[in-house]
């Protein structure tokens, strides 16, 4: 985007809405010569849970960082809470929960002692024992950091992340390296959390993790935003042509149609009993977006 179309989509965006849990609008962040983020609008609103999905290097944790106090932008406006997250008051960052990529090291404090410290950061923290029973460490209360396995370890960085009680959580990828089960539990935490009114903003790799939990999506590619919608309606899914498979004298065969219910009971008369092998399926989520950012490109 030139300067002038940078300029001209920030005069056409709404004003920054107050009562979103975070609004960007026209955001910039440029490293050297290069643009990182490059006039970024986004609303958040109270209660949901957003997924940010881009590819490597598109400008998520930029933006994500920028919204959390942690990196100075460029240009643009950038509400978080009601506040600028560049001259936000301790107060304002108490009301933050993070959970960053590399967690909760290798400490020689027991889980309790980790999550008990963290609290004593807040003035309305929850329960420790309460936080370790939510995301399934009670049992791991007296261990060690370092004696966690990978999947313990990212609970306990939730647990970190939430033991403040905050109003907004910052999820940065949070179930790499987990085991399916691990990951099942982790969305049914994710999901409590909401129901505790809990404003959560998920960046991921994992598509089908963002289709499980995502209120909404945005797609990010080289620091833009390319949509915003919830995950089954992206990239126009739910009007997408439909692919229709089955096996025909030993042949896999497939036919992308508008109209696969007539499709299906045109071939259905063709075969005495089940047609075999049939699937009708429309695009999943990774389908429309790997299109997307190929496009972005
Ligand atoms: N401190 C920095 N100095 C210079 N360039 C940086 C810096 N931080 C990020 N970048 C560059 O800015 C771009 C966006 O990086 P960012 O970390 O925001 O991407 P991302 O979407 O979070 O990627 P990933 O999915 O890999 O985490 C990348 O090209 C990255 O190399």
């Amino acid at each position: 985007m030139t300067s002038a179309t940078a300029a001209s989509a920030r005069t056409a965006a709404p004003p920054l809405d107050p009562d979103a849990a975070i609004s960007i609008r026209g955001l910039v962040k440029r490293y050297g010569d290069f643009v990182a983020v490059d006039g970024l609008d986004l609303d958040i609103r109270r209660g949901e849970i957003f997924a940010l999905l881009g590819p490597n290097g598109a400008g998520k944790t930029t933006t994500v960082e920028i919204c959390e106090g942690y990196r100075a932008r460029d240009a643009g406006e950038v509400r978080v809470l009601g506040e600028d997250p560049a001259t936000g008051a301790r107060s304002w960052k108490a009301r933050l929960g993070i959970v960053l990529q590399s967690g909760a090291g290798d400490s020689q404090l027991t889980v309790r002692e980790m999550v008990t410290a963290q609290a004593s950061y807040y003035p309305d923290p929850r329960d420790p024992d309460e936080v370790l029973e939510l995301v399934g460490l009670a049992d791991k209360a007296r261990a060690r950091g370092r004696s966690l396995s990978g999947g313990q370890r990212r609970r306990l960085d939730v647990a970190l992340g939430i033991v403040g009680r905050p109003t907004l959580l910052f999820l940065d990828e949070p179930t790499t390296g987990f085991d399916p089960e691990a990951r099942r539990q982790f969305w049914s935490l994710i999901r409590s959390l909401r129901e505790l009114g809990t404003t959560m903003l998920l960046t991921t790799h994992y598509l089908d993790e963002a289709e499980a939990l995502a209120d909404r999506v945005g797609v990010i590619a080289r620091g833009r935003l390319v949509e915003v919608a919830v995950p089954g309606l992206l990239g126009g899914r739910e009007t997408a042509p439909a692919v229709v498979s089955w096996t025909e004298d030993g042949v896999r065969r497939t036919e992308a149609t508008a109209t696969p219910t007539a499709f299906v009971r045109e071939l259905a008369g063709r075969f005495p009993d089940e047609v075999p092998d049939l699937t009708v399926a429309r695009p999943t989520l990774e389908d429309v977006y790997l299109r997307m950012i190929g496009e972005a490109r």
